[in-house]
C-alpha cells in the first residue's frame, strides 16, 4: 500500500491522527498539518501528532504537537497518553518518557488499564503564562461578560480559567475565540469555563487555542485542578468532568500534575501520497 501509515486515536475524544516519523523523518508545513487535520478534506482531529526520535537516552521517543490550524504547540496531555501506550506496547514495559517541546514527560500505566501522565509543574508566574504584562495569575481581572478574573495556569502550554456557577450555560463557543486572542495572551490562550460540581469535583469545557471546543484537554483539566485548589474551592486531588468523560488530576506537593485517563486506538490507515 503507498503512502505514509497513520493511526486514529483519542483520549476521551479528543482526536489525533498520529504518524511514527523514527525510521523515516517527517516535518509537515503548517498546510500540510491544516490538511491532515481537516475533517472534510483530510483525515480529520484535533492535533497531528508526528513520533520522532528522541536525542536523549532517558526518553522513548519525542512527541511533536500540532493544532488543527497548524500551529505547533509545547503540551497535550491526552495525546501524551496516546502516545505512551503506543510506546509501551512496543517495549513492554510499564512506564515510558515521552520529551515534548516543554519537557520530559514521565508516563505509567495502572492496573485497571488507564494511564497516568507525570505533565510537568505547573508554572504560575505571569512571565510563564505568558502575559503580556505584570498581573496576579491567582486574579487575572480580564472580562468578557458574563465570564471575568481567570485564573492563569501554564502546563506546559497557556490556559485561563474562568469560575462560573454553571459551565453548561456559557456560550463558549461565542466567547472562546475573543479570549483566546485577547491582547494579555501574547501566545494565545486555551479558554476553559469551570464550575464545582461536587467535593473535588470539576465541571469543565474547554475552547482550545488553534482548535475551539474539544471534547476533552488533559493540560486543561490539570490547569482547572491547580487552578480550584488556588482559589480555595477543591483539594490538590480532583476529578474534572469534560464533554468526553473524566480525567483524575493529583497537584502533587513537588508542584507537577498528575493526569490519569484512557486512551483509544480506533482505526490505522495509509495517507494518499498526493495529501502529502
Ligand atoms: N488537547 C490538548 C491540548 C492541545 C494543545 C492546545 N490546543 C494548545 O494550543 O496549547 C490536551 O489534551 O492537553
Amino acid at each position: 500500500m503507498n503512502g505514509r501509515s497513520f493511526v486514529k486515536m483519542h483520549g476521551l475524544g479528543n482526536d489525533f491522527v498520529v504518524i511514527d516519523a523514527r525510521e523515516e523523518a517527517f516535518t509537515p508545513t503548517e498546510d500540510q498539518s491544516r490538511l491532515i487535520a481537516d475533517r472534510r478534506f483530510g483525515i480529520g482531529c484535533d492535533q497531528f501528532i508526528i513520533i520522532e526520535k528522541s536525542q536523549n537516552p532517558n526518553a522513548n521517543a519525542f512527541m511533536r504537537i500540532k493544532n488543527a490550524d497548524g500551529s505547533e504547540v509545547g503540551a497535550c496531555g491526552n495525546a501524551t497518553r496516546c502516545i505512551a501506550s503506543i510506546l509501551m506496547n512496543e517495549t513492554g514495559q510499564d512506564t515510558v518518557t515521552v520529551e515534548t517541546l516543554a519537557g520530559f514527560l514521565k508516563v505509567s500505566k495502572e492496573e485497571n488499564g488507564l494511564i497516568t501522565a507525570n505533565m510537568g509543574p505547573a508554572l504560575l508566574d505571569w512571565k510563564d503564562i505568558p502575559l503580556s504584562e505584570e498581573r496576579d495569575t491567582l486574579n487575572t481581572g480580564i472580562k468578557l461578560p458574563p465570564l471575568r478574573n481567570p485564573v492563569c495556569v501554564n502546563m506546559g502550554n497557556p490556559h485561563a480559567v474562568f469560575f462560573v456557577e454553571d459551565a453548561e450555560a456559557i456560550e463558549l463557543e461565542a466567547l472562546g475565540p475573543r479570549l483566546e486572542h485577547h491582547p494579555l495572551f501574547p501566545e494565545l490562550a486555551n479558554i476553559s469555563v469551570a464550575s464545582l460540581v461536587g467535593d473535588n469535583h470539576i465541571r469543565l469545557r474547554v475552547f482550545e487555542r488553534g482548535v475551539g471546543i474539544t471534547s476533552a484537554c488533559g493540560s486543561g483539566a490539570c490547569a482547572a485542578a491547580v487552578a480550584a485548589s488556588r482559589r480555595g474551592l477543591t483539594d490538590k486531588k480532583v476529578q474534572v468532568d469534560l464533554d468526553g468523560g473524566p480525567l483524575f488530576i493529583h497537584w502533587q506537593e513537588d508542584n507537577t500534575v498528575l493526569m490519569t485517563g484512557p486512551v483509544s486506538k480506533v482505526f490505522e490507515g495509509h495517507i494518499a501520497p498526493e495529501l502529502l
